[in-house]
């Protein structure tokens, strides 16, 4: 038996409600009333009602500051049902235009009402702070909350998966992806799905320690090693013993280093500055760099049996411009997220918002969105985030568009990816569906850099 959807119905006259209530049941759907007093904690009653609806005819003026009050705090979308002059009245068309998804007539057809009650019933999720679309599978929200990244789109449900694939096993990772695109985050989530989830991850940033202090920051020094070291000092690589060390920007490690950590990836062992001692140390190293690793190799800024040590399991985070898709369900992610800092009135984004952030190219990834969105959520003077709030202007988004070969280029990946994330990664049947060879998708998989399920090894 198919379950009922359930929406609320508020309304001031009992017999009135009792009419719709049976036409609205009649539809499919199980109705919870709320007759007055109207407040929001009614709202904790059922939480599994996704929309309301409000019958304006009848409803007292006094009624109306409870009703705004609790259609406030509601995550529903509630569709008015009035006669055409219930709505002449300035506070309650002011009510209505500002917290109110529709209007509708008493006389409404049915399958109409139905028809609008059910399209707006993904907003409820999309505003309750649960940023998962409604019609994605349980699975897909697991891994959200697993790693706290939001991502629904076929480019990052194929990260979570590699995720999972590469925490399993023990070997070193290199991750590369453009600045703020969630490279630590991604060392984190494969972190904590790892067997050293109990132990502890440290993250060090190789591009912000001053070269003279990295080596005693990475493996330590004994006391008297060099002036100024008054005390023995436990380096990174020791302290992080048992758990994930995460070298972020590793392209800035200096020569000399490299060589160290080369040794210290092959012994598993490393030597305090200013002491003989072999110390035995079980890390594991993520590496991440945000340049081209290969092309550093070629101008003699980069070791290549570092790189290979490094890049035995490689990821990448994709760019946010390659999964606009995305881009909304985050947004809504991070408003809620700062919410706190915001003021009442502001609701969420504009229509026009949300278009602007779809076309820019955001050159400085997810963080970018995130900075955006916090200095949107402050200068907003409206209900609801303008573009110019964002600081997007039409202007910048030109700027960046996509020249056709680009667009290219990203339906071709797209559909690479999403014809592989169907038939579970077999590279066969997405040929088959794709009309291509399987050697073209093997060829594809190389030029757009997606790893294989079986995460491709390396060195
Ligand atoms: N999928 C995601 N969902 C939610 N938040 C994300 C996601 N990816 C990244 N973030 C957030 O974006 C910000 C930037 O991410 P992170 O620091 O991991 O990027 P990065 O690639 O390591 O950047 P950099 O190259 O500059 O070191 C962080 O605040 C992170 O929490």
């Amino acid at each position: 038996m198919e379950m009922k959807q359930r929406c609320w119905l508020v309304a001031e006259d009992p017999a009135a409600a009792e009419q719709l209530e049976a036409k609205i049941d009649s539809i499919g759907w199980k109705v919870r009333r709320l007759s007055p007093p109207l407040f929001s904690s009614r709202l904790e009653e059922d939480r599994e009602c996704g929309v309301g609806l409000v019958l304006l005819d009848g409803m007292a003026d006094a009624r109306l500051a409870q009703l705004e009050a609790m259609l406030l705090e509601s995550h529903c979308p509630w569709m008015v049902v009035a006669a055409d002059d219930a709505v002449e009245d300035a506070s309650r068309r002011q009510l209505v235009a500002t917290l109110c998804h529709a209007v509708v007539a008493p006389t409404i057809d049915l399958a109409e009402l139905d028809c609008l009650m059910r399209h707006a019933l993904p907003l409820s999720l999309l505003r309750s702070g649960d940023s998962r679309p409604c019609h994605r599978e349980a699975a897909l929200s697991a891994d959200m909350a697993e790693y706290e990244m939001v991502g629904t789109s076929p480019v990052m449900r194929s990260l979570f998966q590699v995720i999972r694939k590469v925490a399993a096993v023990e070997a070193p990772i290199l991750i590369g992806g453009e600045s703020g695109t969630g490279k630590e985050l991604t060392a984190q989530a494969i972190h904590e799905r790892s067997p050293r989830a109990s132990s502890s991850f440290h993250a060090i940033n190789c591009g912000a320690l001053p070269d003279h202090l990295i080596q005693s920051e990475l493996f330590g020094h004994e006391k008297g090693a060099f002036t100024g070291a008054v005390h023995r000092k436990i380096g990174r690589i020791e302290a992080a013993d048992g758990g994930t060390l995460f070298l972020d920007e590793i392209g800035d490690l200096p020569l000399e280093l490299q060589v160290n950590l080369l040794r210290f990836l092959e012994t598993q062992s490393i030597q305090r500055v200013g002491g003989l001692e072999e110390i035995r140390v079980d890390v594991r190293i993520i590496a991440a760099t945000h340049v081209d690793l290969e092309a550093a190799i070629e101008e003699g800024r980069f070791r290549e049996d570092l790189y290979h040590r490094l890049n035995v399991l490689h990821v990448r985070v994709p760019a946010l411009r390659e999964h606009p898709d995305d881009i909304e369900v985050m947004a809504r992610y991070f408003f809620d997220r700062f919410s706190g800092e915001k003021s009442a009135r502001l609701k969420g984004f504009s229509r026009e918002a949300l278009v602007v952030m779809r076309q820019y190219a955001w050159p400085g990834n997810i963080r970018e969105l995130i900075n955006r969105i916090r200095r949107a959520m402050v200068m907003c003077e409206k209900r609801l985030i303008q573009p110019r709030d964002l600081g997007i202007e039409r202007r910048k988004i030109v700027r960046h568009s996509m020249t056709l070969d680009q667009a290219r280029e990203r339906a071709e990946r797209e559909a690479l990816v999403a014809a592989l994330e169907r038939n579970e990664s077999r590279v066969r049947p997405a040929a088959r569906e794709l009309g291509v060879s399987h050697v073209t998708i093997y060829r594809l998989m190389e030029k757009h850099d997606i790893s294989h399920p079986g995460v491709e090894a390396e060195g």
